[in-house]
């Protein structure tokens, strides 16, 4: 079996769907506050990178941990999940099947635990 990575088109495939996320998240109501003050470049490369090592990529992911790069943030349930559909949305967006996002969604689920503070 290829790597998730691979199936979802690769480095390419992995930015369309990061810069999708982030034109959302950034424009969404439920949780733009928090991106305000955010250089939105370092955290797409941050993110990209992220997601293409979890994703069986050939990355390594040297940022924060999740836990240090929320902390201050204060982040809920709520906020994790306008996230989560803003992710989903940019995925239909750029075609993901729905079985690989499923996939990816999986792969981010268990983060809720270090993102999510209160
Ligand atoms: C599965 C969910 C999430 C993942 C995988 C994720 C991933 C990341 C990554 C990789 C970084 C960069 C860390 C670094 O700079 O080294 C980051 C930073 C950030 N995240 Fe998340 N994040 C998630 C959820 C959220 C949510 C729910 C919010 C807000 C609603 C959020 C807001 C931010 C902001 C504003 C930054 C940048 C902080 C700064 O300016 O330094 N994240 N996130």
């Amino acid at each position: 079996q290829e790597s998730l990575y691979a199936r979802l088109g690769g480095q390419a495939a992995l930015e369309t769907v990061v810069d999708g996320l982030l034109q959302r998240a950034t424009r969404d109501p439920r949780i733009q506050e928090f991106f305000k003050d955010t250089n939105v470049r370092h955290l797409r490369t941050q993110l990209v990178e992220q997601l293409c090592a979890a994703s069986g990529g050939p990355c390594r992911y040297e940022g924060e941990t999740m836990k240090n790069a929320h902390a201050a943030m204060g982040l809920r349930t709520a906020h994790f999940n306008a996230l989560v559909e803003d992710l989903q949305d940019a995925l239909d967006a750029a075609g993901v099947p729905f079985a690989l996002q499923g996939e990816l969604l999986a792969l981010l689920a268990p983060m809720h635990r270090d993102i999510v503070t209160r």
